[in-house]
């Protein structure tokens, strides 16, 4: 496998980071619906959703066919749908309800169930889309392919609810798993695993603020090795990685 390209865009400001990151999405989403006739695209909860504001706005919002979207979420906090805790909820009232995407093309996870079944149940059903063709599969690792992952980063370095210290990070086989003491709020969670997030065909990591600046420089700084690798380390995927920082989350470089 060709090891995959990066780019890193420093911006001034969050401001900055927003308007670029619409300009990178919008390009994507022709790209791949030309290729494909689809465009699937892995949500992250946190700041993230109010970073995607800009793509609501012209010149893409009206230029982007959203009916060719698929939306999927990087991890999920087993709660309601309602719950102020969920980011189906987060992501629905800041982004999902202002664009045209149907809704039979929106996959939250199922109510009602234990954060191992709910984690079965959404593997299950990426599995079903890969069989029917909904979903690409990666012809080197076998995991499904989305076009695009949007990855946000806690201070501490945790990408989806994959954090220091807990096993998760280290699943193998898994597509989907489950963390029931979450370090961070709320405890029970489901997260994408490693080989499933490195399948994807493009990655964007998007990081603001002075919080996120050691875990940055510790993934991009010239000393990088000498840590121990934090979660976002192991975010390598298949095709391009695109960080979008702002000047405080890269005041460490
Ligand atoms: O708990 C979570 O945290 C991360 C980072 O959130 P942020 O607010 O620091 O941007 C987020 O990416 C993840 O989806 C979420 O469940």
């Amino acid at each position: 496998m060709a090891p995959h390209t990066t780019t890193i865009h420093k911006l001034k400001s969050e401001e900055q980071v927003a308007i670029a990151l619409a300009a990178h999405i919008y390009h994507l989403s022709n790209k791949f619906i030309a290729a494909n006739g689809s465009f699937s695209v892995v949500l992250s909860g946190g700041t993230l959703i109010d970073t995607l504001r800009k793509i609501l706005e012209a010149p893409y919002f009206g230029a982007i066919d959203w009916s060719k979207w698929l939306i999927f979420f990087l991890d999920e906090r087993v709660v309601p749908l309602d719950h102020p805790d969920s980011n189906y909820k987060l992501a629905y009232d800041g982004f999902l309800s202002k664009v045209p995407i149907p809704e039979c093309n929106i996959y939250p996870i199922k109510e009602k169930l234990s954060p191992e079944e709910a984690a079965d149940e959404y593997e299950q059903r990426l599995k079903h889309l890969v069989a029917n063709g909904t979903l690409k599969t990666s012809p080197t690792t076998g995991f499904a392919k989305f076009d695009l992952m949007l990855v946000g980063m806690g201070p501490e370095g945790h990408v989806a609810s994959l954090f220091c210290w807990h096993f998760q990070r280290f699943e193998k086989e898994k597509w989907v798993t489950f963390i029931t003491d979450s370090p961070k709020p709320p405890p029970p969670r489901i997260t994408f695993t490693f080989p499933l997030i490195n399948s994807a065909d493009e990655i964007a990591m998007v990081v603001t603020g002075e919080d996120a600046a050691d875990a940055v420089k510790v993934a991009l700084g010239k000393h990088a090795a000498d840590y121990y690798p934090l979660p976002v380390q192991k975010v390598s995927p298949e095709g391009g990685l695109t960080w979008f920082l702002d000047e405080e989350a890269a005041s460490g470089l």
